[in-house]
């Protein structure tokens, strides 16, 4: 059997206590009996009901059990139209971006270093030299 499709402007008319949509990874969830018992609390979930809450969702790093939960609520999966907000699949492209970012800040940092040893040595060698020049003049 297909799966429901739903487009985000529908999805987004689900945004009340009673009636609640969320979106995490592309798919759509009825979470609407399930706000009460949620353990991050209701708050959370209706700040993002009839949005895309993958980010929100994969940030607290929910478990296992978590998920199961999303299945048992799944409706359809999300069909983007041209004009929706873009995928708003955050904590995989962040964990690739802060990877790079660290990886690139540790590049940055060893090469200050690198300039920093450099201008310390070149300073010492100075010193030396001033040092021994003085010591010849005596
Ligand atoms: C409909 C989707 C969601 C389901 C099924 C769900 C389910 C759960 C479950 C079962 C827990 C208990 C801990 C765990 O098993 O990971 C939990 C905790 C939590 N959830 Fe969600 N959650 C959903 C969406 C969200 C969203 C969108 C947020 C937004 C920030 C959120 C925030 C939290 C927080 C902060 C906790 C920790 C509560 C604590 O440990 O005191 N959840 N959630």
């Amino acid at each position: 059997m297909a799966d429901k499709e739903l487009t985000f402007a529908e999805v987004s008319e689900h945004n009340t206590k009673k009636d609640l949509y969320l979106v995490v990874h592309d798919k759509v969830y009825d979470c609407s009996s399930f706000v009460d018992e949620h353990p991050g609390g209701e708050e959370v979930l209706l700040d993002v009901g009839g949005q895309d809450s993958t980010e929100a969702f994969e940030d607290v790093g929910h478990s296992d059990e978590a998920r199961e939960l999303l299945d048992g609520m799944y409706v359809g999966k999300l069909k983007r139209m041209p004009g929706d907000p873009a995928p708003n699949t955050h904590s995989s492209s962040s964990s690739s971006s802060s990877g790079a970012s660290s990886g690139s800040g540790l590049g940055l940092g060893l090469y200050a270093f690198l300039l920093l040893g450099g201008a310390v040595a070149y300073g010492a060698y100075q010193y030396l030299q001033n040092a021994s020049a003085a010591e010849n003049q005596q």
